[in-house]
């Protein structure tokens, strides 16, 4: 049985103030929870107080991104030992905001999650595919490549350190969500590609979770599905009634 985990990817949102605000919250909401992961991804400038707010809650703290070297003239950059430092227990690496704006290969993206494992961090690796590729017919090959190489060098021990996230680039931030079976078979294909890279028990233990305007009102339908272990949310988990909402996902009666 895999534990589902709620994300929230606060994105470039948020000072200290509002991000302590925020985080406090969610902290006296969720303190009766412990059978889901919480995790939350405030902007880089934030995550140490939060993460002294969250002390004695049930949330764990993620970095956004990070740069694989662990120190060095890499100006701008934070290395995953100082998100830890920080507070992180998690990173988020290959958002597809990354790989599209700021120009992130598949290469960089394992240098970085081959660094954060190295480092003791848990990995939050995303993948995902344009409208023109899945329209195109090319969204598996997309989604292949990417596991293949993003992943490459990972041994089968060191995933489970690593929750794979899909999230289709033309569901985030648009309002619109991948159906439940558009979900559940970008799902279903991925945990089939990791039990031909590692083996059938990695396969079934490896949380994948889906992100692309998840909201209050589409979450238990997306949970439901068999493949989908949880939610990476965006804009939704900036407001405390949605990502609680979403937090408190309902089960379905076969789950
Ligand atoms: O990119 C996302 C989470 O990483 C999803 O963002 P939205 O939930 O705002 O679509």
């Amino acid at each position: 049985m895999r534990k589902p985990m709620i994300a929230g990817n606060w994105k470039l949102h948020k000072t200290i103030g509002e991000a302590l605000d925020l985080a406090s919250a969610l902290k006296q909401e969720t303190a009766e929870i412990d059978d889901i992961d919480i995790v939350i991804a405030p902007v880089f400038t934030s995550l140490a107080k939060v993460a002294e707010q969250l002390v004695g809650s049930n949330i764990a703290l993620a970095g956004q991104n990070c740069h694989p070297a662990a120190s060095g003239a890499f100006t701008g950059e934070v290395s995953p030992a100082l998100l830890r430092d920080a507070g992180c227990r998690y990173c988020i690496v290959g958002h597809s905001e990354r790989r599209q704006l700021f120009g992130e290969t598949d290469a960089f993206i394992n240098e970085k999650v081959r660094s954060l494992l190295a480092a003791g961090l848990d990995v939050i690796f995303c993948i995902g595919e344009t409208l023109e590729e899945r329209e195109g017919d090319q969204m598996y090959e997309v989604l292949a490549t990417q596991v293949r190489e993003g992943l490459r060098d990972i041994t089968a021990a060191q995933m489970s350190q690593v929750v794979v996230a899909y999230e289709p680039v033309w569901a985030i931030g648009t309002g619109k969500t991948a159906s439940n079976l558009q979900a559940e078979e970008a799902h279903a294909f991925v945990r089939g590609l990791l039990r031909g890279l590692y083996s059938e028990e990695v396969a079934e233990s490896t949380r994948i979770l889906y992100g692309g305007s998840v909201k209050p009102d589409n979450v238990d339908g997306l949970m439901a599905q068999m493949d989908v272990d949880g939610a990476l949310v965006g804009g939704a988990s900036l407001k405390a009634d949605d990502f609680l909402r979403i937090i408190r996902f309902r089960r379905s009666p076969s789950a």
